[in-house]
């Protein structure tokens, strides 16, 4: 199991799995669900499969807060350029990847475990490059980057017609979104979950909700997926054509509280590596955050201001609070 590409999770962590808690077995009840499927290509059908596919949107994102999209417009090829690159750069060996800067995005940043943990509960056995999307000047790129920045700019548009038709359920122009999230705060996470081959239940990545509008996630076939669903976690059964599109807590508290911020996490896998890439549709630190419904859940707030609450609250108390901050 030693891989001298992986992080030294287990010589770091070890002491956690000498007291694991008692009701670590209770994650194992876990359902699998298919979640809510939406066809795209219905968006540029009929008048009458348009609006009904802007509903079933609509309605995911406020029953679920999740689900999944086929006919997304990202090239199948481009999506398995993603994932060699990805797979490459972490097949890397751990100094190299703590050390280097990743294809010349800035600022750089690796990941890997928790290093706020004290418990098991509050450890991700996972590594991840934050890439931040903030726009470039136009020079000579190696082509690992413009990959990329194409992959990126595709999930950009995809994420701005999904929030488009999100806007418009709630009754505004389609363009707050977009004026708004501008991309110098976007960002990509190339997430890599080793095997843990430990004990059970380990999670790849702790529970949480994004702290986005909208993310969009493209996972391999191994699964490990989970989301809150009426009290109880429920795992997402991958699909290979599909996108899965989850609700932020910015969107959340802006259409006050009728799409759903989702908790979820990831859990290991005790014999694969799993892969994933998500796109987190972010807008500038100043944007205002604000329902337009009254009474509201939330009084306003900055993006800046939320980040630096999350941030804050981390530190302090090993956990992300979110939105219950900021409740009104
Ligand atoms: O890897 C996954 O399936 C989920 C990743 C995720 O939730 C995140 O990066 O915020
Ligand atoms: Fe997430």
């Amino acid at each position: 199991m030693v891989d001298q590409n992986n992080p030294p999770l287990f010589n770091t962590y070890k002491s956690f799995f000498s007291h694991q808690p008692s009701d670590q077995h209770r994650m194992a009840e876990t359902d699998e669900c298919e979640l809510p499927l939406i066809d795209l290509s219905c968006l540029k059908n009929s008048q009458a499969q348009m609006i009904q596919c802007k509903r079933d949107i609509v309605t995911a994102s406020s029953v679920w807060g999740f689900f999944q999209v086929v006919n997304h417009g990202i090239p199948e090829e481009l999506l398995e350029k993603m994932r060699s690159i990805m797979v490459n750069v972490f097949r890397r060996p751990f100094e190299t990847k703590a050390k280097e800067r990743l294809f010349d995005f800035s600022p750089h940043s690796y990941r890997w475990g928790t290093p706020s943990a004290t418990s098991l509960k509050q450890l991700s056995w996972s590594e991840a490059y934050h890439i931040a999307l903030s726009p470039s000047p136009q020079q000579e790129k190696q082509s690992t980057r413009q990959t990329i920045e194409e992959f990126a700019t595709l999930m950009s548009n995809l994420a701005h017609q999904l929030s488009s038709v999100l806007s418009e359920g709630l009754g505004y122009e389609g363009t707050y979104l977009k004026d708004s999230c501008t991309c110098n705060t976007c960002y990509l996470r190339l997430n890599h979950y080793p095997p843990c081959p430990i004990i059970d239940e380990v999670f790849g990545l702790i529970p949480h909700t994004d702290s986005d509008f909208m993310t969009i996630l493209v996972q391999d076939q191994v699964g490990g997926l989970q989301l809150m669903k009426d009290g109880r976690w429920i795992a997402v059964k991958p699909n290979p054509n599909a996108l899965i599109i989850n609700i932020g807590d910015l969107f959340q508290a802006w259409s006050n509280g009728v799409y759903k911020s989702v908790e979820h996490r990831v859990m290991s896998n005790p014999h694969l590596e799993r892969f994933s890439v998500a796109y987190f549709l972010c807008p500038s630190y100043d944007t205002m955050i604000q329902s337009q419904t009254e009474p509201s859940m939330y009084r306003k707030f900055t993006f800046k201001e939320f980040r630096q609450q999350v941030q804050a609250d981390v530190k302090l108390t090993g956990h992300k609070i979110g939105l219950p901050r900021f409740l009104a």
